[in-house]
């Protein structure tokens, strides 16, 4: 048995069957253990922000390891929280005037939205919450209470009751008054949807398949939650950290979110972290109302620490972001243009980008082309129609350059069979 059905047959439950075994990774370059590079424009879902092996963030990893610093400490004060919290509020929150309180609510982005959904429920005393069509929000039961996807919400074998989808803004586009089937709802006490607890949504949808709200959107919902009373938790596990640009991807739309949940590139190393941020007077849990063993694993803080310092206390991520993914964009909407009968539709913000197939089958083969060509990408969308771009935003010019080409040949040649 070669090495590689040993491990299929092991991890069975594993979606991702790139079938090689990769061993080193640097930037934005994955190595297979038969020394094959591959241009990483999957950058572990999102996790890899900074790209692999950061040499900044690692020699800080490597210092701290060095001096014997604190490696797991459960709830207790260390030097390297302390740096974490305090540049958190220096570098990110002081400077875009906001006041959040910070909840370490486990290791993964589920656990911060569990967190979220949880403390939603405890504040208002209400059950329900109000999710949008094709989110992704984790896959604990609570989190995957408000994701949309039905097969992901098969694998807990029962009813996911107490949430209530409306559609994302991309069933709207101008077509319906955004909101006027939503407040319809919640202005009718016999619907039982009058009195959510919450409203969870992310301003653009990963897994979803790289849908992008319009910011007039996103006013338009936080300005209804702010009506109705209703908390506005904004999930950034996957698109916070930069991937569209700005640290926080809601920034452009000026909305002041109740809760936002950060995880995958806060930890700017690919090591587990997530943070549910909360407004002051929601954070009502006391000591040990809400813990768990990992929450807030000190290596982990000192790669974050380093990351906001490095990355964040100027503008040059965020424009050199934005200026390949408008690259990216640009490439995209040339393809769309010169296939009219494909009809491919190109999606995204930043450096999250998409193209999307009439089918998750000619997304999957154009894929499965470029992996043979050394470029690592993954589908998204309900059925998998969508070839999803999440580079490092540390990927170079030339670098995003290169993935395009294939991306091109690979696309000519998929629609040309
Ligand atoms: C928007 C969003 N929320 C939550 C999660 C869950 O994060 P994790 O897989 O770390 O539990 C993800 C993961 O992809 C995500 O994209």
């Amino acid at each position: 048995m070669s090495i590689f059905e040993t491990l299929e047959s092991e991890v069975r439950s594993y979606s991702r069957g790139w079938p090689t075994v990769f061993d080193r990774a640097q930037g934005s370059w994955l190595y297979a253990e038969d020394g094959k590079a591959y241009l990483d424009f999957f950058a572990g879902a999102g996790a890899l922000n900074y790209g692999h092996n950061n040499p900044v963030l690692k020699k800080a990893l490597i210092d701290y390891i060095s001096r014997d610093g604190v490696t797991h400490a459960l709830d207790m004060y260390t030097v390297a929280k302390r740096d974490f919290l305090e540049t958190l509020n220096d570098v990110i929150l002081k400077p875009r005037e906001m006041d959040y309180k910070v909840i370490f609510p486990g290791p993964g982005g589920a656990n911060a939205v569990e967190a979220a959904l949880k403390l939603a429920r405890k504040v208002t005393g209400k059950e329900s919450v109000i999710n949008f069509t094709n989110a992704f929000h984790g896959m604990t039961l609570g989190a995957l209470s408000v994701t949309g996807n039905s097969m992901k919400r098969g694998g807990a074998g029962i009813p996911l009751v107490h949430a209530t989808p409306m559609p994302y803004d991309k069933y709207f586009d101008g077509a319906y008054p955004d909101f006027l089937y939503f407040e319809r709802l919640l202005e009718d006490s016999g619907s039982g949807l009058n009195e959510p607890a919450a409203v969870i949504v992310e301003s653009v949808q990963g897994e979803g398949g790289i849908n992008a709200a319009r910011i007039e959107w996103l006013q338009g919902l936080a300005e209804l939650c702010k009506r109705h009373n209703i908390l506005l938790i904004l999930d950034d596990v996957q698109m916070g950290c930069g991937r569209t640009g700005p640290f926080f991807s809601f920034e452009e739309a000026g909305i002041e979110p109740d809760m936002i949940c950060l995880s995958k590139s806060i930890g700017g190393y690919g090591l587990p972290l997530a943070i549910t941020l909360v407004r002051p007077d929601l954070d009502v849990w006391s000591p040990g109302e809400h813990n768990g063993t990992f929450r807030g694993i000190n290596p982990a803080f000192v790669t974050a620490t380093e990351a906001l310092r490095t990355y964040w206390r100027d503008d040059e991520l965020e424009k050199s972001t934005k200026a390949k993914g408008e690259r990216v964009g640009a490439v995209f909407n040339e393809l769309v243009e010169a296939h009219p009968d494909a009809n491919l539709v190109a999606k995204g913000r930043g450096l999250a980008r998409g193209l999307e197939f009439p089918s998750g089958e000619v997304a999957g083969k154009v894929c499965a082309a470029a992996f043979d060509r050394g470029l690592l990408m993954e589908t998204s969308g309900p059925d998998g129609e969508v070839v999803k771009l999440l580079p490092a935003l540390t990927t170079t010019d030339a670098e995003v350059e290169q993935g395009l080409e294939i991306i091109k040949n690979c696309v000519e040649s998929v629609l040309s069979r």
